[in-house]
């Protein structure tokens, strides 16, 4: 195909000149457009060079016509290629689709939302990707009313703006429908968590249960008013993810948030310090504080006094550091302390971060992704995860290293029980007052027995109870 680029007036006549031309060389026409500042497009089909040299010559040559030239392509293909950066350039799915309900364009953010190729949605019905929303019934006997609509896209919730584009006399296979599809779930105030999609956060940002989006409002308030911080919880919860959320929050780049991680020697602490001071940085990151020994601390907490922003990560309470640093020093060193909560009592998040992650393999293979089961969903939720969010990825890499990419089932799931890793658990009851650590400690004992025995007859015979206390055990910690 070859696009040409006329210089001359647009009238009958010189067209029909070029025309009789074009017929000469027995050449059908693929498209022809005009522009009023002077300029005609014709799209040809293939003809070789030595033709198409003569062929532009017998064109300049005819009276009018002040240039021809070979061209890339045709104002409306530049049009079209103008709407796809400006739709790529947006985080959510956006489907334009035409009267008959096939999807004319795509932004890659829909193709993601529905684990498919980018190609792959052009020219299919929109019935294909999203439940729940019928364009005829939309478009009634006229051109539809801008609405919102609940609907299903790739299997997940989402609500639509659903626009009309165009009036009930435009070509059918014009864009009528603009449909702009946002996650219900995932909003915090003033945040648009589909924006984040960083280095620090390879397959997005997860934050479908209430807990973390709490976080994520406490890390925006500090993100405005800077003070130190303690991010805390169990192994693998994600508490360096906030830091370097946070850190994104402010405004700074990864690379410009410095580590101090412990246990370090002093040597190497003291060069490490030196750098902080050289290089003034807007946040520093102090990971695992109780790594580092009572003389190494204070050192640090006045080394970095000038700094904005310092974030410190603890896998020990407040309490329990308080008893190791001592009051004085934690509070001369922190402002807030925030819980990052273990990911056995985000089951949402469980879920959700399972298939981000797998959305992520998928694309990274070239394939659409396949939707977790229930029955998957139901036993990831089940599972206690003691080793967080960093064990559930490392499960999910084990097993799909031995099923190879195809649909899961709940016997191909690689976990194991880790009863090593529930000592932390068990020792941060410690802290609770009698209450909350009984409460906690039959929420761990359920959650640590459930995935075994996933029946509630044979977990209440595991642990000496009527099956009916069991049941309601299970709903109380919202297990099932
Ligand atoms: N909300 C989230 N959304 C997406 N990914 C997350 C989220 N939180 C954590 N992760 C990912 O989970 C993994 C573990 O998180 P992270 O390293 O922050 O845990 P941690 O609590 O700092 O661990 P440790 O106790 O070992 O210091 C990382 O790969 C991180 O990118």
């Amino acid at each position: 195909m070859r696009c040409l680029e006329i210089v001359c007036p647009c009238s009958i006549e010189v067209i029909s000149h070029i025309f009789e031309i074009l017929a000469a060389y027995q050449l059908s026409i693929d498209g022809i457009e005009s522009d009023p500042s002077g300029f005609i497009y014709i799209v040809i089909s293939d003809l070789d060079f030595a033709d198409l040299k003569e062929l532009l010559t017998g064109i300049r040559c005819l009276d009018s016509v002040l240039d021809a030239r070979v061209v890339g392509m045709i104002p409306s293909e530049l049009g079209d290629r103008q709407i796809q950066l400006l739709l790529d350039q947006i985080i959510y799915p956006v489907l334009l689709v035409d009267r008959n309900g096939l999807i004319l364009h795509a932004n890659q953010a829909s193709a993601f939302a529905c684990q498919s190729l980018f190609e792959q949605l052009l020219g299919r019905p929109l019935t294909d990707f999203v439940k729940g929303f019928s364009i005829s019934r939309w478009l009634g006997s006229g051109n539809g009313r801008t609405e919102f609509a609940e609907v299903y896209l790739g299997e997940r919730p989402y609500r639509a703006f659903v626009e009309p584009l165009a009036d009930e006399l435009s070509l059918s296979h014009f864009p009528s429908v603009l449909m702009v599809f946002r996650l219900e779930g995932q909003y915090v105030p003033n945040l648009d968590l589909a924006s984040i999609r960083d280095s620090f956060a390879p397959f997005g940002l997860i934050a479908q249960a209430n807990e973390y989006s709490r976080v994520i409002e406490q890390l925006q308030q500090i993100a405005q008013q800077p003070r130190p911080l303690l991010l805390y919880g169990e192994v693998g919860s994600g508490k360096r993810f906030s830091a370097k959320l946070l850190n994104h929050l402010q405004g700074n780049s990864l690379e410009s948030m410095p580590e101090l991680a412990g246990p370090i020697d002093d040597t190497a602490l003291d060069e490490q310090l030196l750098e902080i001071a050289i290089n003034r940085p807007e946040m520093v990151l102090v990971y695992q504080l109780e790594n580092f020994s009572s003389e190494q601390l204070p050192r640090i907490m006045a080394q970095l006094n000038s700094v904005k922003q310092v974030t410190f990560t603890s896998q020990y309470s407040p309490e329990r550091l308080i008893e190791q640093i001592g009051n004085e020093l934690f509070y001369s060193g922190i402002g807030q302390c925030i819980e990052i909560a273990p990911l056995r009592n985000r089951p949402d998040d469980i879920v959700a971060l399972a298939q981000a992650w797998l959305d992520e393999y998928y694309l990274s293979l070239g394939r659409s992704s396949l939707a977790l089961s229930k029955s998957v969903q139901q036993f990831l939720k089940k599972c206690q995860w003691p080793g967080n969010i960093a064990q559930l990825l490392q499960v999910l890499r084990d097993t799909m290293a031995r099923t190879g990419p195809r649909a899961w089932i709940v016997r191909d799931i690689q976990y194991e029980h880790r009863r090593q890793k529930s000592e932390p658990m068990v020792s941060g009851l410690l802290d609770k007052d009698y209450h909350q650590a009984m409460n906690d400690f039959e929420r761990l004992l359920l959650s640590y027995h459930y995935p075994q025995y996933p029946s509630t007859r044979s977990l209440a015979k595991k642990l000496g109870l009527s099956h009916t206390a069991v049941a309601k055990k299970l709903k109380e910690h919202k297990l099932t």
